[in-house]
């Protein structure tokens, strides 16, 4: 039987990654917010025989749901709780219901951000959670969510996401530099900046090796999914801008006129973990993937950024 794939969120940056690395495993359908408003179902919930989202899954008949979608705007989830609630939490679960009940497997992403970030080192998977904000909450709830309802799950938690396509943080720093002559920016939280594309290719290697798998193989379940090495905002902007400026970028900010600042002089809605860092052995060690460092992610999306202009 041929491995159908439903997609759903594939106009993010991960969802856009991952229709292209897909395609590979099958046959692939791609849902988007056209199609499915996840805020709205979200909302409806109780009246699961009018579920828009087991109607698509039902009628999808797939053996693979991955979940891109979600929402990310962190700062403005501590207003908007509700919607990302409705996004990060209830849809998960009707989709993870309804994968199970037309026997398929489902992926779904988390965060960083479902940690406290107080360790010293990496966090590993069954390090006790403790979101600081609204969106990892409800991303922590999702996952809960996800699980609870199909037993067949990979969730891959990962940081700071970036891409060519869609809205990021090196893109926003890209931008900055080339308009402004100073730069301020946070040095004392640390993480891996990932990119959508390591994700999706490592997701889809992943899924290879899983989708008949049963419900008991012990490797279903949550894992880190983050690029190689550590760094912190300050060092990466840094990074990006330095790269950029030798490829030909019209940069207006100087090397110096980048500082670093603490956290608590760059007053944000959210809280945000000081300590992001995850530890991959086990998805390294489960699935035998390579991830490798933050740097090469950045010097490809500059790359195919310079080529898009
Ligand atoms: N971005 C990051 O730094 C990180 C992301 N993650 C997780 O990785 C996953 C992928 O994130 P990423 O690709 O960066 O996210 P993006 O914000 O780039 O994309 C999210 C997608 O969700 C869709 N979406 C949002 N609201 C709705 C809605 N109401 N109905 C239907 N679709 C909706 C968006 O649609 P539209 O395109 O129409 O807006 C978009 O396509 C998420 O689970 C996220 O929590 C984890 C760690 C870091
Ligand atoms: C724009 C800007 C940000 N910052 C700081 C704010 C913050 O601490 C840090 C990163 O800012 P952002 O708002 O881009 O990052 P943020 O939206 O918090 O990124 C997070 O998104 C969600 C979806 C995740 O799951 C996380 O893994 C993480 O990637 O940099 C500066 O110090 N200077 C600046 O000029
Ligand atoms: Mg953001």
């Amino acid at each position: 039987m041929k491995t159908k794939i439903l997609l759903i969120g594939g106009n993010g940056q991960v969802g856009h990654a991952l229709k292209s690395s897909l395609q590979e495993l099958g046959e692939l359908v791609v849902c988007t917010r056209a199609e499915l408003d996840l805020g709205v179902v979200g909302r409806g919930a109780d009246h699961l025989a009018h579920c828009p989202i087991s109607a698509l899954v039902s009628s999808v008949k797939p053996n693979i749901v991955v979940n891109a979608a979600a929402y990310t705007a962190v700062d403005r989830a501590e207003t908007e709780t509700e919607l990302a609630n409705s996004i990060n939490v209830v849809a998960p679960g009707l989709l993870a219901r309804a994968a199970h009940t037309v026997g398929a497997c489902m992926v779904h992403y988390s965060t960083d951000y479902v940690y406290a970030g107080i360790k010293k080192t990496p966090h590993v998977e069954t390090d006790e959670t403790q979101p600081l904000s609204v969106y990892g909450r409800t991303k922590l709830e999702g996952e809960r969510a996800v699980a609870e309802a199909c037993p067949r799950h990979l969730i891959f938690r990962t940081s700071w996401v970036f891409g060519a396509h869609g809205g990021n943080f090196l893109k926003t720093m890209l931008k900055l530099a080339q308009e402004r002559d100073e730069l301020r920016v946070v040095s004392d939280q640390v993480g891996a900046p990932t990119t959508a594309a390591l994700i999706a290719e490592t997701t889809t290697q992943i899924l290879g090796q899983m989708t008949g798998q049963p419900a008991d193989d012990p490797r279903w379940g949550v894992y880190h999914l983050t690029a190689g090495g550590e760094t912190n905002w300050h060092a990466y902007a840094s990074y990006v801008i330095a790269r950029a400026r030798d490829a030909g970028w019209p940069i207006k900010v100087a090397d110096h006129a980048i500082s670093a600042i603490r956290t608590k002089d760059f007053p944000v809605a959210a809280t945000r973990p000081m300590n992001s860092c995850l530890d991959t052995s086990k998805i390294r060690q489960a699935f035998g993937v390579s991830l490798p460092d933050w740097r090469v992610g950045v010097d490809e999306v500059l790359i195919s950024l310079k080529q898009g202009r």
